[in-house]
């Protein structure tokens, strides 16, 4: 048992989808792992194992924004031995050419959270980056799906409302979207050896103004669950 996640050693795959919502842990544990057993509801953060073509997988949910997620990277990681962790989440698309329910592939992550200033001294600009095998994998998966899915900067916001007076400047510079997570998960997972990816797909853009409903986030955006789950298959025991 660890602070926030009440499993027991062994509970736990090597290898973690990780949605904010934890109620996309349980409709991904419902509807996509077999022999599923919970091993969390430690505050409803619930977390799920169960098998995916005959490999051991766990679905959790990490809370919203980078103090949340932090905590249980950490847990998952340090205390559960967790090698490989995929978030598949929600962003806000601040390009044109970026489209409700597109399916994103971070490869970086820009942010405004103090979390890497405070451990590597303001001088620095730490850049978090996903891991190239699971990045490569999850974009092959795609295309062998046809989805046609974009890959790059995104960033990682500190602030949900409030903090749209940047968003022009970050499209200027390539950034896709934005959301609360990734430069922690990324920055956390080297510190550990561990893999460490972003699949995002759009749930509302922030130029137009338009938006998926809230059951749409919580229980569809299959695609992007089916290609993590499979892009993380090669990696499951390695
Ligand atoms: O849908 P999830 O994975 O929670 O991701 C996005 O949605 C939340 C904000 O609504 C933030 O956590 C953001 O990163
Ligand atoms: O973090 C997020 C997620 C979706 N849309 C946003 O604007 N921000």
């Amino acid at each position: 048992m660890s602070v926030h996640i009440n499993a027991k050693a062994g509970d736990i795959a090597d290898t973690v989808l990780l949605p904010g919502d934890p109620l996309r842990a349980k409709f991904i544990a419902e509807n996509f792992l077999e022999d599923v057993t919970q091993f969390n509801d430690v505050r409803n953060m619930f977390g799920f194992t169960g098998t995916y073509k005959g490999k051991r997988i766990s679905v959790m949910g990490s809370g919203m924004g980078v103090p949340s997620i932090s905590i249980y990277i950490n847990e998952l990681m340090n205390e559960y031995g967790v090698k490989n962790i995929v978030r598949v989440g929600t962003c806000g698309a601040i390009q044109k050419d970026v489209k409700v329910r597109d399916v994103i592939i971070a490869q970086s992550a820009s942010t405004d959270s103090s979390q890497n200033r405070k451990l590597f001294g303001s001088e620095i600009d730490y850049a978090p980056t996903s891991d190239f095998d699971l990045l490569l994998s999850s974009y092959n998966e795609a295309k062998r799906r046809g989805i046609d899915v974009r890959v790059g900067n995104i960033f990682t916001a500190d602030s949900f409302y409030d903090a749209k007076e940047n968003n022009a400047q970050l499209a200027d510079y390539g950034v896709l979207a934005v959301e609360m997570e990734s430069s922690a998960l990324f920055t956390i997972a080297k510190k550990y050896d561990a893999r460490a990816l972003t699949i995002l797909t759009v749930s509302d853009h922030i130029l137009t103004g338009e938006a998926t409903s809230s059951e749409e986030r919580q229980t569809t955006f299959n695609e992007m669950m089916e290609i993590a789950l499979d892009a993380v298959l090669p990696f499951v025991g390695e």
